[in-house]
């Protein structure tokens, strides 16, 4: 599998490199970043590109792949509704072509979001704290808006009203983001790399799921596993976990 990598000298990309030249079956054969001609992609024969760039470039970038008949796996966040409709519309003109869009690659963060959601609607209240370090371009970050739509439409689904809160004043801010009406606060900390806690409230005891990623080496497993896997799955996925066999 022949694989080409856009954001190949940044924190992630490096280490995506790494590994893709290491894994069996993986051939690393594009490494582009910012300035560079993207056309080496198409010249060298990437079939599957690995994308950790930047929000405001990774659109352009995908286009280029979906019309080139480049299947794409993305860990790069700001993903919302509409962008992943644009997307949808592009790959209705090439058939064949996969996208996987994954907020998070990491393992653990997978199931992090799986137990959140899980244990949502045994909750009266529950908030998120996503923590990074402070290169970090968005805020919240992808992990944190995706945890918060699946806990909300959990919540939805069980029937469950808002989120207690009788804050009637308060500083701008003092209470986080609002994301499908879960509070999502966000910590930019030098010296971390990226963790998440789900906080959760009942009568009498609150249940606290964390998870760390300590070393970007964790998002290496999933992203192979989305270039393995991605062109078996034509058109847009969003989530490595629709590739893996979690039951
Ligand atoms: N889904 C997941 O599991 C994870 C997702 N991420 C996300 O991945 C993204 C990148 O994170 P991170 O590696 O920390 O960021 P970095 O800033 O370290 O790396 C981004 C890289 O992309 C390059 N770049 C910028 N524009 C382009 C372009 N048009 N074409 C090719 N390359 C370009 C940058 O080059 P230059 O520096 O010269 O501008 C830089 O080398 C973020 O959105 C982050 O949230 C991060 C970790 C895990
Ligand atoms: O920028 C990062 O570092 C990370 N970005 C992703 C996100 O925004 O969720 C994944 C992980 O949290 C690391």
């Amino acid at each position: 599998m022949k694989v080409g990598v856009l954001g190949a000298r940044g924190k992630v990309g490096a280490e995506v490199c790494r590994a893709v030249e290491e894994a069996a079956g993986t051939e690393l054969v594009a490494r582009v970043d910012a300035g560079d001609d993207i056309g080496v992609l198409v010249e060298s024969g990437a079939e599957v590109v690995v994308d950790f760039t930047h929000p405001d470039v990774v659109m352009d970038n995908l286009r280029f792949c979906v019309e080139h008949g480049i299947h794409a796996v993305v860990g790069t966040t700001g993903f919302d509704e509409e962008r992943l409709a644009t997307l949808r519309g592009w790959l209705a003109d090439a058939p064949g072509v996969g996208v996987l869009v994954a907020p998070n690659f990491s393992i653990g963060a997978i199931l992090m979001m799986r137990f959140a959601a899980a244990a949502a609607s045994f909750y009266e209240s529950v908030e998120i704290v996503e923590l990074h370090h402070p290169d970090k371009a968005d805020a919240p970050s992808g992990t944190a808006r995706r945890t918060a739509e699946l806990v909300a439409a959990a919540r939805r689904e069980a029937g469950l009203g808002p989120v207690p809160d009788a804050t009637s004043t308060s500083l701008d801010g003092a209470r986080g983001a609002d994301v499908d009406g879960i509070r999502v606060h966000g910590l930019r900390i030098r010296g971390l790399v990226a963790h998440q806690e789900v906080v959760l409230g009942g009568v009498g005891e609150t249940l606290t799921i964390r998870h760390d990623s300590l070393d970007r080496s964790s998002f290496s497993p999933g992203v192979l596993a989305g270039v393995r896997a991605v062109a078996a799955h034509p058109g847009l996925t969003v989530g490595l976990e629709h590739y893996l066999d979690l039951d």
